[in-house]
């Protein structure tokens, strides 16, 4: 197993496969804002104590918000494109459910660079990702691992599927904390990445990830 992490292969546009293309800044500032206020919608929803008058005038603004943007929408499967600052191109789905950059029902992680390799984001999570009481719910702390661990692969030209996902919790993750992810490529074979992240609060890990991402078969790469 080697830890060779160039880009094995040029990343094809996703239109030539029929996927429809949006680049990260042609995103309006006024629908990432929506998307901010719509977060703290769910979340203020989710912990309500409101009365029925207050909750039946909120109903009504909110169908009202979602008629007015129903009518035009990105067709499913519509990517992104993120340019990195050294000038790589990496595609993500506009609407992924762990960090669609319009997707509401995404937790707010983005992801960076590290210095020493790999990437890390620094992150909160509000009382909607509860599972136990006043702790982050072990499938979202695995989808977190899970997408940093693809983005990880995706950042060193290798973008892939998760053939398997190998998660450890080893301490409680609090909602409304700090919290810092950081994934890397630990290495190749073949058409196998091996990815490692981990999840961590005040400095000590709370959830590890290791998977393997089988990379896409690339046009001109043979796949070895
Ligand atoms: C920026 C974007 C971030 C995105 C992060 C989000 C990640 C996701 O959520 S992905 C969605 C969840 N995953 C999926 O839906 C994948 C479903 N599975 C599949 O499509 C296929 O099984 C797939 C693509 C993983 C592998 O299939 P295929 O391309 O035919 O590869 P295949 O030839 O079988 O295997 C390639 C190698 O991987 C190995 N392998 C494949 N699956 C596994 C597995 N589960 N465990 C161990 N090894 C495996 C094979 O043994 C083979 O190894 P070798 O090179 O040593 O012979």
């Amino acid at each position: 197993m080697t830890v060779e992490t160039e880009p094995v292969a040029e990343l094809p546009d996703p239109r030539d496969f029929g996927l429809p293309v949006v680049g990260e800044e042609e995103i309006p500032a006024e629908l990432t804002s929506l998307v901010e206020e719509v977060r703290t919608l769910v979340d203020a929803v989710a912990h309500t104590r409101a009365g029925a008058e207050d909750l039946a005038a909120a109903r009504t603004a909110v169908a009202e918000a979602a008629s007015r943007l129903q009518g035009d929408r990105h067709d499913i499967g519509t990517m992104v494109r993120h340019t990195w600052p050294d000038g790589r191109v990496e595609y993500g789905t506009l609407a992924n459910i762990v960090a669609g950059p319009t997707n509401a029902a995404a937790p707010p992680l983005r992801l960076e660079r590290a210095s020493g390799g790999g990437l890390h984001g620094g992150f909160r999570l509000n009382g909607v990702y509860q599972g136990p009481p006043g702790l982050v719910h072990g499938g979202w702390l695995a989808a977190l691992l899970d997408q940093a661990l693809g983005a990880a692969a995706g950042a060193e030209g290798m973008p892939g599927l998760t053939a398997n996902l190998d998660v450890n919790y080893r301490r409680p993750t609090p909602v409304e904390a700090p919290l810092e992810i950081t994934a890397r490529v630990t290495g190749t074979e073949r058409r196998k990445v091996f990815v490692a992240a981990e999840i961590s609060h005040d400095g000590e890990v709370t959830a590890e990830g290791t998977a393997l991402m089988v990379r896409l078969d690339l046009p001109g790469d043979g796949g070895a």
